[in-house]
């Protein structure tokens, strides 16, 4: 079964329409990229899904039916949402942080688990777990931003951008620990990324939107190798 069903789905903003008739699925510990040009409709895409923007279509997700259902209790159920900019609380320390992405979760002892252990993958963040989010730099506020996501053991992770303002090493470590969520936890991760060429390593599949519409998807490896992926967004000429 898919974790993350999605059957033309349509969003916009004041009345006009941004993306049409969105199919696209995500599998169990599945990495799936959803690549575009600027302004192609792949952040609306996730608000629409994260329930955050109003929109039409069907989504299931692990088979359930979560179409009319609000974004705080689609986060509950199991979907969750990196938004561009990371969105952590700037205000709030780094563990308040982790405890507020817990806030659907009613079991202390598993918040205290799972803060423990989000703090033994990240030992940077365990060392600053005092400190205010929004003094953290670039790459650990993305950890934070992950690491909190993660508190409500999603069933599914939606990333947006995750490399944005990162150096290219610290990109490389979190496309790591992307993969490794996905294929220890079995989290599925659809993945928003202007780094195609890093995205497509990592993912099994990916869907390219133009214009508001999947206009091509297919494996990574066989994308990574279509002439009009490789100019538009790898930067290789044929
Ligand atoms: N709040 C908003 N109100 C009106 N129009 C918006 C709003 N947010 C986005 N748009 C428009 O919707 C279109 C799609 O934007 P979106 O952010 O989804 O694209 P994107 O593919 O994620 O782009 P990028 O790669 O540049 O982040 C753009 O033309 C944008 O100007």
């Amino acid at each position: 079964m898919n974790a993350l069903e999605i059957h033309g789905l349509s969003a916009g903003y004041g009345g006009q329409p941004i993306v049409r008739d969105i199919r696209l699925t995500v599998g169990t510990g599945e990495i799936v990229a959803l690549l575009g040009a600027n302004g192609a409709g792949k952040t609306t895409t996730l608000r629409a899904a994260s329930g955050v923007l109003r929109h039409s279509g069907k989504l299931h997700l692990d088979g359930q039916d979560i179409s009319g259902v609000s974004a705080a209790r689609r986060v509950a159920l199991g979907l969750a949402h990196v938004p561009q900019g990371r969105g952590t609380f700037v205000d709030f320390s780094v563990e308040e942080n982790l405890r507020l992405g817990a806030y659907s979760v009613t079991s202390a002892q598993r918040i205290q688990d799972d803060t423990a252990y989000w703090f033994g993958v990240f030992p940077r963040l365990k060392e600053r777990r005092a400190q205010l989010a929004g003094s953290l730099s670039g790459g650990e506020q993305q950890m934070l931003a992950i690491a909190r996501a993660m508190m409500t053991r999603p069933k599914v992770l939606m990333c947006d951008e995750p490399s944005l303002g990162l150096a290219p090493a610290v990109t490389a470590d979190l496309f790591v620990l992307l993969r490794d969520l996905a294929a220890d936890r079995g989290t599925g991760i659809l993945i928003v990324e202007q780094n195609a060429h890093l995205t497509l390593e990592i993912a099994a599949r990916a869907y390219v939107l133009e214009h508001g519409e999947i206009a091509i998807e297919g494996s990574a490896a066989t994308l990574s190798r279509n002439s009009e992926i490789q100019r538009a967004y790898l930067g290789i000429e044929a």
